[in-house]
């Protein structure tokens, strides 16, 4: 059985009551999926744990969105699909079932101010009406061959990973196209999974990503990213997502301290002390459950190897916000039309239907991109809503325009993540920093999704990563 972790009253300041101090085995920071399954793991080998987590609720990037009438939708982390199986496992322990991302009828493609449709059944999938696609099948097959040439989870040891190093997706999509629809849904396809600019991104860490979206006997395609039937996007969570994290948080009981950030961690004497606000906790080994952007701004003493310390300055996040308008029916599938599109103009640029499963009533999620978002920085709440509803409205008909309610949901406003939906890594960092993602630093271990091998980026790399890192700590002490 787990110890307890211990508490000890710490001698009473005349001035101000001490923080409470505390031991423990491990101190994991950040309650997020990789924290909560790395706690569950290290609890379950006996170990005593504290958990340290900024909010005041569990989940991080996955969250469900308030509604405004006592309900919520997705407002981060959404989808999950086949091969995904550590998310899903988890998932089926903490009962929470999944349904089908309704994908029936037509997708809507918006390009040069011309709104067209498409089937999302044709012998190659779901491809858009555009003279491009051919150009753009061309380059995917190219890019197809590279992903099978990256090692999952060391995409630095690949034979060309100096070469792919070196350049932007945006570069390589240039050079291997012609047309500008090939172009324009290339750059869509970085956009929607990584919500940042092609020209942001190591092809290096594009070609991993795609390796990364399998399992341990199904090679990681491009298609299996993308796609919604077969793919990352097929199915969500009964409930919301929220709901895994929030009942395995509920598991956890009283070793999760909310409202809790750190500030500072030392490692000194063999063990680490962690003080965060209003707790301290010594331990003999503490892990660090998120991205490497928001884990640079914990202080550390020593100061930590320079790999790592340049690692963290060099991994930024995407940018991204979900905006969500709420309707009394699922209208859009009156009218034969899935709920999914692809816009170039208007501040969404892609949809998808986020209905309840029984479709009692309709709800259109729209991804507000990282270069969509930075235009609406200084706009007003009212602004921002009349942008999204715009874009619905140009995408699905002027019903859209009138919803019962919206809701937005910015994660580059949020501080506990700095954007979403994942850390990326511009040319260079993977071949060079790439090794210091995972590598510990003395008693200071590191989880996260983008610590991941298999589906770096979404639930299931969070999941590995922490059931990686309790195995790595439990070893270690
Ligand atoms: C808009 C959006 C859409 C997404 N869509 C999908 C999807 O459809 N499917 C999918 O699988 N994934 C999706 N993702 C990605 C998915 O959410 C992440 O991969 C996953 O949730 C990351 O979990 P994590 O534990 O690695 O990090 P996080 O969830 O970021 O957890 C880190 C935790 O640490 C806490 N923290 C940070 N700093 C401190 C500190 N100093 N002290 C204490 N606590 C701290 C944070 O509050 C947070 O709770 C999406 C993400 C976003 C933002």
């Amino acid at each position: 059985a787990a110890s307890a972790p211990s508490a000890a009253a710490s001698p009473a300041s005349p001035a101000a009551p001490a923080a409470p101090q505390e031991t423990a085995d491990v101190v994991v920071v950040g309650a997020g999926l990789s924290g909560l399954t790395a706690a569950r793991d290290l609890v379950a080998a006996g170990r005593s744990v504290v958990v340290l987590e900024a909010r005041e609720r569990p989940g991080g990037r996955v969250y469900g969105l308030p509604l405004g009438d006592g309900t919520t939708s997705e407002g981060g982390a959404e989808f999950i699909g086949p091969t995904q199986d550590r998310i899903a496992a988890l998932a089926r322990d903490m009962g929470v079932a999944t349904f089908t991302t309704y994908n029936t009828g037509k997708n809507v493609y918006y390009r040069n101010g011309q709104r067209s449709l498409y089937a999302t059944d044709g012998i190659l999938g779901a491809v858009p009406p555009d003279w491009g696609v051919v150009d753009l099948e061309v380059a995917l097959l190219k890019l197809g061959e590279m992903v099978k040439q990256v090692p999952v989870g060391r995409p630095w040891e690949a034979a060309k990973a100096e070469e792919w190093d070196s350049q932007t997706f945006h570069t390589w999509s240039r050079s291997n196209s012609l047309s500008s629809g090939a172009r324009f849904l290339m750059d869509e396809f970085c956009s929607s999974t990584l919500s940042v600019r092609s020209r942001d991104v190591s092809l290096l860490y594009l070609l991993h990503y795609a390796a990364a979206a399998g399992n341990e006997t199904t090679p990681g395609t491009i298609d299996r990213l993308i796609n919604t039937k077969g793919g990352a996007q097929e199915s969500r969570f009964v409930g919301g997502s929220q709901e895994v994290p929030v009942r395995l948080a509920q598991r956890l009981g009283d070793i999760i301290r909310y409202n809790a950030p750190v500030r500072s961690i030392t490692a000194e004497d063999g063990g680490v002390t962690v003080v965060a606000d209003g707790i301290t906790v010594t331990a003999k080994r503490v892990v660090v459950a998120m991205s490497p952007a928001i884990a640079g701004k914990i202080d550390y003493s020593p100061g930590l190897p320079a790999s790592r310390a340049q690692l963290m300055q060099r991994y930024p996040m995407g940018s991204i916000a979900k905006f969500v308008a709420v309707y009394d029916t699922p209208f859009w599938r009156a009218d034969g039309l899935t709920g999914q599109a692809v816009a170039d103009s208007g501040a969404i640029d892609a949809t998808f239907d986020n209905s309840p499963p029984d479709g009692s009533r309709g709800i259109l999620m729209g991804f507000i991109n990282q270069t969509n978002i930075r235009k609406l920085d200084a706009a007003s709440p009212d602004a921002v809503r009349a942008a999204g509803l715009d874009s619905l409205g140009k995408l699905f008909g002027d019903t859209a325009r009138n919803p019962v309610r919206t809701a937005i949901q910015r994660w580059d406003n949020e501080t506990w993540s700095g954007g979403g939906p994942v850390g990326i890594a511009p040319p260079g960092v993977l071949s060079d920093y790439g090794p210091a993602l995972r590598a510990p630093c003395g008693p200071i271990h590191w989880a996260g999704t983008e610590t991941s091998d298999y589906w770096t980026g979404y639930m299931d790399g969070a999941v590995r990563s922490g059931e990686r890192v309790a195995k790595e700590v439990h070893a270690a002490l």
